[in-house]
């Protein structure tokens, strides 16, 4: 349908351009009725909102925002966890062309005044709840619900000079603390994400009468990733509330309660299952697949989860928030007991991943490491207002320089297999020297995990006496067990070089996880510091 750029749409013809909001409610044509998003309330209650209800919802939010007169490309932050008002604003977002910068209620409000600043932003719209009494927030703000959305502070901006939304308009900014420790802004446009979702779509990585349980925060592009499969694909999408992450219980009964087939989240969501409940994941016969992504799963804790879900397809997402995904891989059942690092196979359909050497050339041997490249047609348009970042990675084609192609340099270590396909080894920057060595942590780290009485671990280097030191913290299958460090250290010596040997390994609680539910190495390295 093509716009009037008074926002109308001229019914009846197919939507020109690449637009998230008629890419993700294409379906409220074809199945109304049919539960676009599960809701769930604080006592556990589910809501169905229906394709049709949620395109209502959105509409209402339309014309509240549209009041305000903002142009295409203005800035909205919002502050919600992954829910059925929040995808209603995000669709309202995307139908005005302004671009849709999700943050999470957890996020410290230092961090998030200086992404509102940065961004200069129109809106700052938060879910109703609790709010954030001390923020020194002067612009427009605005609270939401499934009732609607109120604006309390209108934004001062110059009217909007009516023009269309291109596919080439910011759909979403997603902020990324990046290894530089400086957030990041990936500006994502509708025609990298409409054209990203339907590669994997087409790769059948999910039907339409799948049930997806999203468990990231929505700052979290793999929060936004649930929502496209989900939605564009006119299956359910079902957000896990995040008081049922906190207990291995209440998950499964939530994820039997709202008979879900497919659960998506990072390697550390299925740890305190695998640990203390594991029998549980018995229940979850329903549950067809499991999509992973973010960080490498531990292979033991892998092969555990694929031991307890029988016949369930788990499949390893591998990506940056740059291109918001890569490729989807299978996992292997069972998985080989000899393999010791897991395939992130084939770039999806459109895209190819290549091995480029520090000499930009491309490797095509199995064995050797070097640095995967994304060419795509999904990939993001660069870091919010910072040119020089965004130089470091979107990047000439260093195999077909003089076409002017510019492909992602992902800063990500793999090595290719006998049969071509891809394996991750690592970060190039979490790549660190030892005593003029390249250590990987990873490889530390799956070395203690492979120790019999370790559940998982991380490894990282803490500054000691002018140099850095390798440091190790555990996480033991037997809590009340007595930690024995020297048979753990004798364990690696065993196993690894004596440089990648860590010099202490501490026995926590948990691994120190980011708000991504990532392992935190800078956290994990204040923490063994201090237990010295
Ligand atoms: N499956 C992996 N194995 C091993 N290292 C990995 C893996 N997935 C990421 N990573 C690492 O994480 C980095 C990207 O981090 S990120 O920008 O925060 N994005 C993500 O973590 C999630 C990603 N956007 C995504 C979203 C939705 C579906 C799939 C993937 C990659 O460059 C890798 O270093």
């Amino acid at each position: 349908m093509q716009r009037t750029g008074q926002g109308e749409t001229v019914q009846g013809e197919e939507p020109t351009a690449d637009n998230l909001y008629d890419y993700l409610l294409a379906p409220a044509a074809r199945t109304p009725d049919k539960a676009a998003v599960v809701e769930a309330d604080e006592s556990g209650t589910l809501t169905d909102i229906s394709y049709r209800q949620l395109a209502a919802l959105a509409e209402q939010y339309t014309q509240t925002l549209e009041l305000l007169g903002l142009e295409v490309g203005e800035r909205i932050v919002v502050e919600a966890p992954s829910c059925a008002a929040a995808v209603a604003l995000l669709l309202a977002c995307s139908k005005l062309g302004l671009a849709f910068v999700p943050v999470s209620a957890q996020m410290p409000d230092n961090r998030l005044m200086t992404i509102l600043t940065s961004l200069d932003a129109a809106l700052y719209a938060r879910a109703h709840g609790p709010g954030r009494p001390e923020l020194p927030w002067a612009g427009g703000t605005a609270r939401f619900a499934l009732s609607g959305l109120s604006i309390d502070k209108a934004p001062a901006r110059p009217t909007r000079r009516r023009r269309n939304v291109l596919a080439l308009d910011t759909a979403y900014i997603i902020f990324t603390s990046g290894s530089s420790g400086r957030p990041k802004g990936v500006v994502m446009s509708h025609r990298a994400i409409v054209t990203f979702l339907r590669a994997v779509i087409a790769d059948q990585l999910v039907s339409q009468c799948d049930r997806i349980a999203s468990t990231s925060p929505l700052q979290f592009d793999f929060a936004l990733f649930g929502i496209g499969l989900a939605l564009g694909s006119g299956a359910t999408l079902v957000p896990v509330p995040r008081t049922c992450l906190d207990s291995p219980r209440r998950m499964v009964t939530f994820l039997r309660k709202a008979r879900v087939t497919q659960v998506h989240g990072v390697p550390s969501l299925w740890r305190p299952l695998l640990r203390h409940d594991a029998q549980l994941l018995k229940q979850l016969d329903q549950v067809r697949s499991v999509i992973f992504a973010g960080e490498s799963f531990p292979l033991a804790e892998l092969r555990r989860l694929q031991q307890m879900l029988p016949g369930t397809r788990l499949v390893n997402g591998y990506g940056a928030t740059e291109s918001m995904a890569a490729s989807f891989t299978e996992v292997p059942d069972p998985l080989p007991a000899h393999q010791r690092t897991l395939s992130i196979g084939h770039a999806h359909r459109g895209a190819e991943m290549i091995l480029v050497d520090s000499a930009g050339r491309a490797v095509t041997r199995p064995g050797v490491i070097a640095e995967i490249y994304l060419r795509s047609p999904a990939l993001f348009s660069g870091y919010w207002n910072d040119p020089a970042a965004t130089a470091q990675v979107l990047v000439p084609d260093p195999l077909q320089a003089r076409h002017g192609h510019t492909v992602l340099r992902t800063g990500d270590l793999a090595c290719l297999d006998e049969r071509g396909e891809l394996h991750f080894v690592g970060r190039a920057d979490a790549q660190v020297q030892i005593r003029g060595h390249r250590v990987e942590l990873g490889e530390v780290e799956s070395v203690l995990a492979q120790h019999p009485a370790i559940a998982s671990a991380a490894a990282t280097l803490v500054p000691r006496g002018g140099e850095h030191v390798l440091m190790a913290g555990i996480v033991l299958k037997d809590i009340t067990a007595p930690f024995d460090e020297p048979a753990a250290l004798a364990h690696c010596a065993r196993h690894l070089p004596a440089y990648m040997t860590p010099r202490r390994i501490r026995p926590l609680a948990d691994l120190p996880l980011t708000e991504n539910g990532k392992a935190d190495r800078a956290r994990l390295a204040r923490l063994v510091t201090t237990a010295a």
